[in-house]
């Protein structure tokens, strides 16, 4: 069952600079769905229009055209039901310094219509599955990023909310401290069957956590997949084929160009092909025919940064 539905959600700014008006088209018309359980990530680049989406989705901004439905409810006329029924945790935190972290979360908590006794309970919990042991009485200015960022994830689902919005959740986190918290997102779905929405920027984070990606670049959706056939689909696999002299150069090409288009840098040859591991046996039978010996041979398996470097022409590393 679809928890999350998109049909051309647009959302433009208009922009003044001295007397020029300008128009910014931040989401151009956004078709997704997500399915009840998934762990979707939202991959672009900076300025993609990952966070407008968000924003639109959780009915923070309103959409300048298209629609959306959200838990079962529209965004645009029924924004109460759907605040109610999702957890949202935003890129900059929602702590707000003075009172103690436990605090923190049991206001929250209770802005969500949930009696004190119960936000309490489910705090401590949170704070005990998100190794926050401890931390109830201090405040929250003298925790550390990661520990912060924990805290931000309590406080978005003190009232178990079985659809999570979170943006970027591991910014500015140490390798260590997301992977980290890639388990313990993994471990809601498990143990609650939450459906989770997050953005990236992070290829690692979106293929180590992810059942499915949506890359949106320039407000538009360019590809949507689990990571394995977003990889298989649109890159195929890489095989590079070093070999010793300028002659063995045109003879390794005449082979690899049954596999496809080859590139030639000196003396290494690459092509792509979807399945290098069955094509290489024949390939070295075949360069063996004529006379090539391979210096290296190596493969390497597509990334998500070829996969948006095909759709766009761009890295994903490079941003906007
Ligand atoms: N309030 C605003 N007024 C004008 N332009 C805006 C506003 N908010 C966003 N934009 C523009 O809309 C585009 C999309 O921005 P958005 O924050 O959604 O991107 P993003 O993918 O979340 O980027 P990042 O990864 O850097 O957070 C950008 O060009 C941004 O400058």
């Amino acid at each position: 069952m679809s928890v999350i539905t998109a049909r051309q959600l647009a959302r433009t700014f208009s922009t003044k600079r001295g007397r020029e008006r300008s128009e910014v088209i931040a989401v151009a018309g956004v078709d997704l769905d997500v399915d009840e359980g998934e762990i979707v990530g939202f991959l672009g680049p900076n300025g993609a229009g990952k966070t407008t989406t968000l924003r639109m989705l959780t009915t923070l901004l309103k959409p300048t055209s298209g629609s959306a439905q959200v838990a079962g409810f529209d965004v645009a006329t029924q924004a109460s039901e759907v605040r109610r029924n999702i957890g949202y945790v935003s890129q900059s935190g929602s702590t707000s310094g003075d009172a103690r972290a436990g605090e923190e979360v049991v206001d929250h908590g209770l802005l969500y219509g949930i009696p004190r006794a119960q936000a309490e309970r489910r705090g401590r919990e949170l704070f005990e599955q998100l190794e926050l042991d401890g931390m109830w009485e201090r405040a929250p200015k003298t925790l550390s990023g990661g520990q912060r960022r924990r805290l931000d994830i309590a406080m978005g689902l003190v009232h178990d909310p079985t659809l999570v919005f979170l943006d970027e959740p591991t910014t500015g986190l140490d390798p260590q401290a997301r992977a980290n918290l890639w388990m313990h997102i993994s471990d809601l779905r498990q143990r609650l069957g939450s459906t989770v929405f997050l953005t990236t920027h992070y290829l690692d984070e979106a293929d180590a956590l992810c059942d499915r990606i949506l890359v949106i670049d320039h407000g538009s959706i360019v590809a949507s997949g689990t990571p394995e056939a977003l990889k298989r689909e649109v890159s195929g696999d890489l095989i590079e084929l070093t070999v010793g002299s300028a002659d063995d150069v045109a003879a390794a090409r005449r082979v690899l160009s049954a596999l496809g288009d080859t590139t030639i840098d000196q003396l290494v040859i690459s092509v792509r092909t979807p399945t290098a591991g069955r094509e290489l046996p024949g390939l070295i039978r075949a360069l063996d025919a004529e006379g090539v010996v391979p210096e290296a041979v190596e493969v390497r398996r597509p990334t998500l940064d070829d996969v948006f470097l095909n759709l766009t022409g761009r890295s994903l590393r490079e941003g906007a």
